[in-house]
């Protein structure tokens, strides 16, 4: 019988392959139709049961989809850039989410291994030494980027089937892989959750890349999620000519613009850190017209759920006494929403001690006071760990180009293989879990 490390390293090719051809067709979040249906395709030759688009993701349940027109758009440019045709429908609308089952005819657990798919809504970087640039798979879509590595996790997610399904014989339960639709923006995860994606999940194992987090170094129980709330603000003025009646115009521009430097001074909380952030100015549409238009993207943080709601609040305030001074409406949309969650500690303590044995990493810790980011992958492990099921959210260090978010951002490939090495091992070895 053929090692895992031997199956891991035949991969290697077909991983990189995979990675960066995910990078240069980057789609961001709901848009994900490329991607989606090469990973059907993908999952489907290497045996595993399918669950696709409405079947794994609740309509009504997405948060901060984009227009219909964008979709219709984002679906066509997918289909050129190869996109499988008989995979799309299942996607078509918005619905690209994935499920892949394994049953291995054995007793045992249903073990839940989360990726997500999406990218960020940014410009890379043309630079001669950004290295996706100068190989050739940066992205080819404009104000789309993988710039937080969800082309690594799709890939892993990939190559974790890939192994897995080699040595099924040696498995026993069922394997749930789940390939989530927009993560950024915290918006797809609560869509898979309503659907019931995780209701019989018993192990659940979400991962991240890089983070900050140093090279060869595994955090196996992240805990240090912000809870957060993104909301769109759409202020509506009156336009009117800016020499001739100036008076005459309710500018929204300047609602938005008043909005969002009080919203970047909220972040005061005893309770601990608290942020805003607005990603998003847009307003007028000419020079010599008041404004009648403007549109804000925010997002809160806390460190608690508490902090956070109260930044939302006192956002909500900001926003209202701004539209107030100018005399604009104001109209607010909830866009997406995630609440900070722990991971179960004796499935923290399972990977601790299944990574030690493993010898792959130069350090393994439970967690790690860091910057740190959302995700609604808490979603799935709240969920999880209320029908009495352990959950956590590893992190695989990794040598970063250029920090997260950033138009450089870049990782080193090499940590994919290991990351796969240790979630395979995880489902090999779960026998040897002790329990709650
Ligand atoms: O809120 C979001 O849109 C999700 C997004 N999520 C991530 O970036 C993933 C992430 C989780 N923890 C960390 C820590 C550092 C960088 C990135 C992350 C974020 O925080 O902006």
């Amino acid at each position: 019988m053929k090692p895992l490390s031997e199956h891991v390293s035949a991969l290697l090719p077909r991983l990189q392959q995979w990675r960066r051809d995910f990078h240069h067709y980057a789609e961001s979040g709901w848009l994900e139709f490329r991607t989606a249906t090469l990973v059907a395709e993908e999952l489907h030759r290497l045996g595993y049961q399918l669950k696709l688009g409405r079947d794994v993701i609740d309509a009504d349940a997405r948060m901060g989809l984009p227009d219909d027109a964008t979709l219709r758009q984002q679906e066509a440019r997918a289909l050129q850039q190869g996109a499988l045709p008989q995979w799309i429908s299942h996607f078509s609308g918005g619905f690209c989410g994935i499920v892949a089952t394994l049953e291995t005819g054995r007793p045992g657990p249903v073990m839940g291994f989360r990726v997500d798919m999406d990218a960020l809504d940014l410009n890379e970087s043309q630079a001669a030494d950004h290295l996706p640039q100068r190989e050739g798979f940066a992205s080819c879509n404009p104000g789309m980027m993988h710039a937080c590595a969800h082309d690594g996790h799709t890939t892993i997610g990939l190559g974790l089937a890939t192994v897995l399904m080699a040595m099924k014989e040696q498995l026993s339960g069922t394997i749930k892989l789940i390939f989530q639709p927009a993560e950024e923006g915290v918006r797809g995860a609560k869509a898979m959750v309503t659907r019931g994606v995780v209701d019989d999940v018993e192990r659940f194992t979400a991962i991240h890349i890089g983070t900050g987090v140093p090279a060869g170094e595994l955090v196996c129980g992240s805990d240090s999620f912000l809870a957060t709330t993104k909301l769109d603000v759409h202020f509506t003025g009156v336009g009117a000519h800016a020499g001739g009646r100036p008076e005459e115009g309710r500018n929204a521009l300047l609602a938005a613009a008043q909005a969002t430097l009080a919203l970047h001074g909220l972040t005061q909380h005893s309770g601990g850190v608290a942020r805003v952030n607005v990603g998003v100015l847009q307003a007028g549409t000419g020079r010599n017209v008041v404004a009648d238009c403007a549109l804000l993207k925010i997002e809160t943080r806390g460190v608690t759920n508490k902090v956070n709601d109260e930044v939302y609040q006192q956002a909500l305030r900001v926003i209202a006494g701004a539209a107030a001074m100018y005399g604009v409406e104001q109209q607010v949309s909830l866009m997406g929403a995630a609440r900070s969650c722990t991971p179960t500690q004796p499935w923290v303590d399972f990977i601790h001690q299944q990574a030690d044995a493993l010898g792959i990493f130069s350090s393994v810790v439970d967690r790690k006071a860091q910057a740190a980011g959302s995700e609604d992958a808490t979603c799935m492990m709240e969920r999880v760990i209320a029908r009495g099921g352990q959950a956590s959210y590893v992190i695989f260090g990794c040598a970063l180009a250029a920090g997260h978010h950033n138009a450089k951002f870049d990782f080193d490939e090499r940590v994919m293989p290991d990351a796969i090495t240790l979630l395979a091992t995880l489902a090999l070895n779960q026998t040897q879990f002790g329990g709650a």
